[in-house]
């Protein structure tokens, strides 16, 4: 991928177009404005040129006509012949009726004609065509000689037309641009008004009126042709993705010339991940016109601050404030465009609280209905407490990373974003799904039980596709464990908590190495590389691999040192050999590691009979040293292990349980308690045999939240 795509980091879409049109900052406003002007005046000087001609062709004037005829098509030609046969019969109407006058004296004057004007070509309300019906006959009799001629010129031109070819050397045409540009001065006020018209934004929809105004004195098929023609050989630019589809009046996005845009880079505040905002977003107009205060634009070294003037300081501290807010405004505009923006989300009082399910690091969950549909959802409270800078750049991280990649039956899907009532709090409503899968682990260890390797492999295969599905977004999670992992009561697991995740690019970009939840840390970050890529997720993987059949976590490490040691101690100590490369990074150096004997890992799982060949094989990929070598999502949903029998089960045979996120942890408001007794004499006695089991009381269990296809022999 091209570097264009990674400096889009922050959360762009892969579709170019598509993003594009998200920017609504306002110096794309601007921009945009601006780009509108431009394309208004062209439309305007080509317009005025084409009128010109007309006026030049009606003088006989055939180079200038052959430069502008258009090749007729079929349609163009059938419309062409209509409108004569309209023509010649009118002509004949008219003829027959001047004969039966027999040469009478005619009013010719303009007062007499139209008196308040109403009835000129530009006419908008229509009433030019009024006129074309109900207008008083005597224009006809006035007229009729100069009509005919114009006719009989009209139609020899079509004639040319057909015999004509349209291609004219580019010297031709510049010798032909400065009777143009000169005729352009004798535009008639009723062109004037006819471009005003034109130049209209709602000109599309008022097509037709100028159809049946035109007919009155001027082709139709000309100008609504030329229009046609117009957008086809201007605005129509082949692509891959099928013809864009820009109006003439608006800016085409599409043509900056994206390889001299430059990118700025800024420091992020809360890691040391780049930001990185593109030089249209940062300049609004007035930058340019203050072009000559470059040295305001960028933000000056600690030296320099105390080498300044006062007025200086000033100015500096005011350009920082301006390019923050250009910042944040970036950042928002990168949301996607059904993300309708902070203004446009509905009110967490559209919610009722059921209960909290749990809270993270970087939000508290909560199971919420929606009061309209009755529908359940996970409302995710983003954290923002510590933002001193506006919107939390996490928050908006995880809801533009889920929006991009949500649409995966292996991800969990946000249903729309939510605000709290005083303004102050972000949630996220998402699909709710009824188990995280470090939960059920901890369940089916405490009793002993465990996933069969078809139920291990259905579950590797739903994280791997839901990850596959990411990295080919271009998208890095890097905080995959199993508590990020839901499942539903379904059977399908979906990969949860968007807070860490990034977009990346090809060449790779640095990034902070403070990623992942440390039992689930590569070697390399652990190493502290910033330069890394889609193994890191990969190894994570490796590791829940592991947990999905120990059901505890592979290295538990206490600390970066520890954890480590652990991976060197299971996996043998890395040499240049095993992983080119290693010596070099920054962790190697300054630890001293003892010589652990190559993959340990393979005793543990092959003597334990954990796995078999080849699933430990699929293991071993997923946790190799080097990243480099480490198997990828596409290359491991291919491996063999899934083929092999035992076969995956189907997610709808996967066991069901009492999920943990149902359990009311938070008391429902002021409802009265009801005896257990009473409460179980409502419950059948298997049922109540199974609550007691898990120590579950029945008004914990909601409609639908506890599944008896529960097998208790089983878990
Ligand atoms: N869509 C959901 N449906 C049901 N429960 C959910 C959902 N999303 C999250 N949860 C629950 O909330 C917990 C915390 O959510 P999440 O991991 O998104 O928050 P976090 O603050 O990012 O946590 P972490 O500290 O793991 O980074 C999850 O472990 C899970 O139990």
């Amino acid at each position: 991928m091209s570097e264009k795509v990674s400096s889009h980091d922050e959360g762009e879409i892969s579709d170019e177009s598509h993003k594009r049109s998200n920017r609504a900052s306002s110096s794309e406003d601007a921009k945009s404005s601006r780009s509108n002007k431009e394309q208004e005046t062209k439309m305007r000087e080509s317009i005025l040129s084409r009128l010109s001609k007309r006026k030049i062709s009606d003088s006989d004037d055939d180079t200038t006509e052959q430069r502008f005829s258009i090749q007729p098509k079929d349609a163009q030609k059938a419309k062409e012949d209509r409108y004569r046969e309209k023509e010649r019969e009118r002509r004949k109407v008219r003829d027959h009726r001047d004969d039966r006058r027999g040469g009478r004296e005619i009013d010719a004057r303009p007062s007499n004609r139209d008196p308040r004007g109403k009835n000129e070509r530009s006419d908008r309300d229509g009433k030019g065509h009024e006129h074309r019906h109900h207008s008083h006959h005597h224009k006809h009799d006035r007229s009729s000689d100069r009509e005919r001629e114009k006719h009989r010129k009209r139609d020899e031109r079509n004639k040319d037309r057909h015999r004509q070819s349209r291609t004219t050397s580019p010297e031709e045409d510049r010798t032909q641009k400065s009777p143009l540009k000169k005729a352009r001065h004798h535009e008639a006020p009723e062109d004037a008004k006819l471009f005003d018209r034109v130049l209209d934004p709602n000109y599309k929809s008022k097509q037709q009126e100028v159809l049946v105004v035109e007919d009155v004195e001027m082709s139709p098929v000309e100008i609504l042709d030329e229009k046609e023609e117009k957008e086809i050989t201007e605005f129509t630019i082949d692509s891959p993705a099928g013809p864009k589809k820009y109006s003439k009046f608006e800016s085409d996005p599409e043509s900056d010339h994206e390889e001299e845009k430059k990118v700025h880079t800024i420091k992020d505040s809360d890691d040391d991940d780049v930001v990185e905002v593109h030089d249209d977003l940062l300049h609004s107009d007035d930058d340019e016109d203050e072009s000559d205060d470059d040295k305001y634009s960028r933000t000056p070294e600690d030296r320099e601050w105390e080498e300044m003037t006062e007025t200086e300081l000033r100015l500096h501290k005011e350009e920082m404030k301006k390019r923050q807010v250009i910042r944040q405004k970036a950042l928002i505009a990168q949301l996607p465009v059904f993300y309708p923006g902070l203004m446009g989300c509905r009110n967490i009082d559209e919610y009722e609280c059921v209960n909290r399910v749990d809270e993270g690091t970087f939000g508290v969950v909560y199971r919420g209905k929606d009061k309209r549909t009755d529908e359940i959802v996970a409302l995710k409270r983003l954290k923002m407490e510590k933002e001193r800078e506006g919107f939390p750049i996490t928050a908006l991280r995880e809801i533009n990373m889920l929006l991009k990649a949500g649409n995966h039956p292996n991800i969990v899907n946000v249903k729309e974003i939510l605000l709290g009532s005083n303004m102050d709090k972000i949630y996220m409503a998402m699909e709710f799904v009824e188990h995280d899968m470090k939960s059920l682990l901890d369940t089916m260890s405490r009793r002993n039980k465990r996933f069969s390797i078809g139920e291990q492999k259905t579950l590797m295969r739903q994280l791997l596709s839901g990850i596959e599905h990411m990295h080919k977004l271009w998208i890095l999670h890097r905080d995959l464990k199993t508590s990020n992992l839901l499942m539903s009561h379904t059977g399908v697991l979906k990969i949860a908590d968007f807070g860490l995740a990034r977009e990346y690019g090809d060449p790779l970009r640095k990034f902070t190495s403070i990623v992942v939840t440390l039992w689930y840390r590569s070697p390399e970050l652990l190493l502290g590389t910033r330069l890394y890529s889609t193994p890191v997720d990969m190894w994570s993987i490796g590791c829940i691999m592991a947990e999905f059949i120990l059901l505890k976590p592979l290295f538990p490490g206490r600390g970066e040192t520890e954890q480590i040691k652990k991976i060197f101690m299971e996996l043998g100590t890395p040499t240049e050999s095993i992983w080119p490369g290693v010596t070099e990074l920054e962790g190697w150096k300054t630890l001293t590691f003892e010589k652990y004997p190559y993959n340990q890992l393979r005793k543990r799982f092959l003597a334990g009979r954990l796995l078999n060949d080849t699933g430990f094989k699929l293991l071993n990929g997923l946790l190799t040293l080097d990243p480099k070598n480490r198997v990828s999502a596409t290359k491991a949903l291919d491996h063999e292990w899934f083929e092999e029998e035992p076969h995956p089960v189907p997610p709808e045979e996967f066991p069901t349980f009492p999920a943990k996120s149902e359990q009311n942890k938070a008391p429902p408001p002021a409802a009265k308690p009801k005896q257990p007794e009473n409460r179980m004499a409502h419950v059948d006695p298997e049922t109540a045999k199974l609550l007691k089991q898990f120590e579950v009381r029945p008004e914990q269990v909601k409609p639908g939240g506890f599944s008896l296809k529960f097998d208790p022999t089983r878990f």
